[in-house]
């Protein structure tokens, strides 16, 4: 059983003379313990397929299946819940909360998941600790370099054990020595916890430390090479 199955994805986006496909019949597996790279040019469906296989967006038609289980009929709390075990999230962006503190930060998707304070604390400081922020613990989210941010992305992608983490562009916003660093992070991850990597990238040199890469060209897919 694969991890997670895409079939026949369409996505439209707006209606009568302005629809456009984003995604015009997609269909993949991924394994659990992978490492898969999408790669595409800019506006050619990447994003928009890494939401969908996310669960934080919805096909215009197509099915995605996540550990043999169909989820087009999932109610959204359950989704929410699904999504928030399941997976991790490592965008360009970073999208902390600017105000708190990396401990705090890290520990939201444990508050999210319902874990209580004590062991949030503790399975928080762990997922720090993994991507050596310790001594940062206490900093605000908004006192720290861009190399750090992500790094408590990763942190905060981490502390839930996911299966999987997506991450767009994990390396856009940073610099070339930094992006390294951040890649070693998210591919010892990979490698020591098993976690499957789904990565958006334009990065070639990034891509090509992945397993697999898929090719997405105008919504479709047009290669996919690699280990499987
Ligand atoms: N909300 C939206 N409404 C209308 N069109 C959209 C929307 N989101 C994306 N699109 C269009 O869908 C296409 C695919 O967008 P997507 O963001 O998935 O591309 P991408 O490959 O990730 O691009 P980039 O590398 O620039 O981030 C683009 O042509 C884009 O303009």
């Amino acid at each position: 059983m694969s991890l997670l199955t895409t079939q026949d994805i369409v996505r439209t986006y707006g209606k009568g003379s302005s629809q456009f496909q984003a995604l015009r019949g997609v269909s993949l597996q991924i394994e659990q313990g992978e490492s898969v790279a999408i790669v595409g040019k800019s506006g050619s469906g990447k994003s928009t397929l890494m939401h969908i296989m996310a669960l934080l967006d919805q096909p215009t038609s197509g099915t995605i299946t996540l550990n043999g289980q169909p989820t087009q009929n999932i109610k959204a709390k359950a989704l929410n819940k699904i999504r928030n075990q399941t997976f991790g999230f490592v965008f360009q962006q970073f999208f902390l909360n600017a105000k708190d503190s990396v401990l705090e930060n890290v520990m939201l998707p444990l508050k999210i998941g319902g874990v209580t304070g004590r062991e949030r604390k503790a399975k928080a400081l762990e997922a720090i600790a993994a991507v050596g922020l310790s001594d940062k613990k206490n900093n605000r989210a908004s006192d720290l370099s861009g190399g750090q941010k992500q790094r408590v992305c990763i942190a905060r992608a981490l502390v839930n054990n996911p299966q999987i983490i997506f991450a767009d562009e994990p390396t856009g916003n940073l610099d070339s020595n930094t992006g390294t660093m951040i890649e070693d992070i998210l591919f010892n991850l990979h490698q020591k916890h098993n976690i499957t990597l789904i990565i958006v990238t334009h990065d070639d040199d990034l891509a090509a430390k992945c397993q697999r890469q898929i090719q997405i060209k105008d919504g479709q897919i047009v290669a996919a090479e690699g280990a499987n």
